[in-house]
């Protein structure tokens, strides 16, 4: 299992390369009329964080983004998760740099964006990130087909073929035949949809979504999550998802950020940070979700003997959460192959183990 701090491990269940897309380097975001200055008294401290802020806010600073470092690997959903005012639109938006950090590096690939041109960047943010928020932001004069064609417009495309392309992603997001509805005749979670066929016409190399389904009601809001991770079955494009909600950060994440007061306090996959909280304050966070539902095979198997037999067991893909192989662990199967696409088996679960895990899950809601 990886370390749950460390935040520049990758750390999927899988075995392809890994390639880091987004790297983000000690990030820095002071509000206020001298931020350089306010930076300076925060580098050249080492007082607690809370106490930092505070002193700060005496000088009319706002603390928003404090050394932040984080890596995403091509193909991953990267959450970031936290409490409203904790900083994650600040983040995301220092990003693109639609908010100008005050330090800090970000490299997209092997390019640094803090010193890219203002004119570069409405390059990149035209024709490599894709973009959704939280209120859709559709141009409501603009019919579906003509909204989702919008940013290829604005990159010069041809009519025909910006028209050809708008239409394959309406089709992705299954909204076919609704290409002529203004936005006003569509329901939230369809506005949402041509928010994201729109963000995806550009066919971005990084997609930012800052809480899309924040605003839609619980059924929906369910349902655009399978719709989403149904995409990106499909796209594997490389994901920095924001949202306050923790059963949707656990429902979606390969890897999850937890954000505190403008801090990143643990970065891991979903198990890890449900198994190894930092501190109290991400396990009180945790305690809503079942470690049943989110820890999968893969994530605690015990090592496969040099001399296993593989024709002993019951196969299980990796990816396959503890919940679902309860019945047939409690009907007396002591041993599970765990397996993965294209490798064979790769590990053993022994019902020893999973209820090793239930026991954990327990005794937190026991402790609290
Ligand atoms: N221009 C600004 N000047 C001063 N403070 C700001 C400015 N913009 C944001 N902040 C502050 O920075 C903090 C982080 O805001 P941010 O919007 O990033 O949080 P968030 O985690 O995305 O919250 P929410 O989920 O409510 O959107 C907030 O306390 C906010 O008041």
């Amino acid at each position: 299992m990886m370390n749950p701090v460390d935040g520049t491990g990758f750390s999927r269940e899988s075995t392809a390369e890994v390639v880091t897309k987004l790297r983000c380097r000690n990030i820095w975001k002071i509000y206020g009329q001298r931020p350089d200055k306010a930076l300076a008294t925060a580098l050249g401290g080492s007082e607690p964080p809370l106490t930092l802020k505070r002193r700060l806010e005496e000088t009319g600073h706002f603390l928003a983004l404090a050394d932040v470092s984080f890596d995403v690997q091509q193909g991953e959903i990267f959450v970031v998760m936290g409490l409203s005012g904790s900083g994650k639109s600040t983040l995301v938006r220092c990003l693109s740099r639609l908010v100008e950090p005050t330090s800090g590096e970000v490299w997209l690939g092997g390019e640094n964006l803090l010193a890219a041109s203002e004119r570069r960047m409405v390059e990149v943010r035209r024709k490599v990130m894709g973009m959704v928020f939280q209120n859709f932001g559709l141009l409501p004069h603009l019919d579906v087909l003509d909204n989702v064609a919008f940013p290829l417009r604005m990159q010069g495309m041809p009519p025909a073929d910006r028209t050809a392309k708008a239409r394959d992603m309406i089709e992705l997001v299954g909204l076919r035949g609704r290409e002529n509805s203004m936005p006003l005749e569509l329901s939230g979670g369809q506005q949402q949809r041509v928010g994201i066929a729109r963000s995806l016409a550009v066919d971005p190399e990084l997609w930012f979504l800052d809480e899309p389904f924040s605003a839609l009601d619980p059924l929906i809001r369910r349902q655009m999550q399978d719709e989403f991770l149904r995409l990106q079955q499909l796209l594997q494009k490389t994901i920095v998802f924001i949202t306050h909600d923790i059963q949707e950060a656990f429902r979606l994440a390969d890897r999850i950020a937890i954000m505190r007061e403008g801090r990143i306090i643990q970065i891991g996959r979903p198990a890890d940070i449900l198994l190894t909280p930092v501190d109290a304050y991400v396990a009180s966070f945790t305690e809503e979700v079942s470690l049943a539902k989110v820890v999968t095979a893969g994530s605690v198997m015990a090592k496969l003997p040099g001399n296993w037999d593989a024709s002993r067991g019951h196969e299980v893909d990796a990816a396959t959460p503890i919940e679902m192989l309860l019945p047939r662990s409690l009907a007396g199967t002591q041993t599970f192959v765990i397996t993965r696409e294209g490798e064979g088996p790769v590990g053993l679960l022994t019902s020893e183990i999973i209820a090793k895990v239930l026991a954990n899950d327990t005794a937190q809601r026991v402790v609290r």
